[in-house]
């Protein structure tokens, strides 16, 4: 899948600003950014919900806004089932294999019975996680290429986010489905995502493979015996501060702070490891994250 110089305007806002990435087949690609960033307004464009004012979403050379038999290979789940809520299973199978002719209905019975999930004459009778877990089995059952999902862990118990987490996990290992997460849970995409694109500002802020983001920055522990020196904190990040103690970020890659810092004879430097959330705090943070 292609998003190509994707752009959205609502109400003379302009929400995304010429969005491009590629999503390989067989990848879980998670999509963060701060709130109001354009991250659902990125998933509802991508799956032809929304129109685009500029730009296209291609799988392979075909635009999903213009070749309506695309739209079998992409599904969206939305952070909450609401619209769900009054059908009964029954009626929602036959409604998504309406759309999606290669809804797999022996998967589908597998995996309602792994996941526990009766039948019911209406979805709103279901438990959040029920629901949740439901939307992500009839998403898997379309046998879509593509599934987005918006917020998929939002609000579940351990228990259950865990049921979600792993059944992702296992679908991707399993076939060459894609799927595309928006997420604040920054520690579950840790654990499962290849590549994180940050959003900000309706823009493409940074697009990596998780380890290659992770092994561009350090993260460290310094004590000085004073304060930090201006001069080094205009070449660092600092994520926290008590008193003299200082946790901070360096880039790997063409800065000269480490050996700045290293020059002031600290009492302590010693390396940490870094996690996504410690980049999307220096990445999308700006000037407010000093703790
Ligand atoms: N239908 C709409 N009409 C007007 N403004 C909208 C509409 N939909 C989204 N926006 C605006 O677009 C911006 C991005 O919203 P969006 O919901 O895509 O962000 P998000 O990154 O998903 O946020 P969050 O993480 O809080 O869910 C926000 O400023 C929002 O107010």
């Amino acid at each position: 899948m292609r998003v190509e110089n994707l752009s959205k305007r609502i109400h003379q806002n302009e929400i995304l600003k010429d969005i491009t990435f590629n999503i390989e087949p067989g990848s879980i690609v998670g999509i963060v950014g701060r709130n109001g960033a354009g991250k659902t307004t990125l998933l509802r464009t991508m799956t032809g919900i929304l129109d685009p004012t500029r730009g296209d979403v291609k799988i392979g050379d075909k635009s999903i806004f213009k070749n309506p038999e695309t739209k079998q290979d992409v599904i969206f789940v939305p952070d909450s089932s609401e619209a769900l809520k009054n059908y009964s299973t029954k009626e929602l199978v036959r409604l998504y294999k309406a759309v999606y002719p290669r809804f797999d209905n022996d998967y589908f019975n597998e995996l309602m019975e792994r996941f526990s999930l009766p039948e019911t004459k209406k979805i709103g009778n279901y438990s959040k996680g029920m629901k949740a877990l439901f939307s992500l089995v009839v998403a898997f059952s379309t046998r879509a290429r593509y599934i987005i999902l918006d917020e998929p862990t939002d609000g579940l118990d351990v228990i259950v986010k865990r049921k979600v987490l792993k059944i992702l996990v296992e679908e991707v290992a399993l076939s060459d489905v894609s799927v595309i997460i928006s997420s604040h849970r920054l520690d579950e995409l840790e654990f499962m995502a290849n590549d994180i694109i940050m959003i900000k500002d309706g823009k493409v802020d940074s697009h990596y493979e998780l380890d290659e983001m992770k092994s561009m920055y350090k993260k460290v522990q310094v004590v000085f015996s004073d304060y930090m020196p201006e001069k080094i904190k205009s070449k660092v990040s600092i994520l926290n501060q008590t008193g003299r103690v200082y946790t901070i970020i360096i880039e790997k890659n063409g800065s000269d702070a480490e050996a700045v810092i290293l020059d002031e004879k600290p009492l302590l430097y010693e390396e940490l490891s870094m996690s996504l959330e410690d980049v999307f705090v220096v990445k999308l943070g700006g000037e407010e994250f000093v703790s």
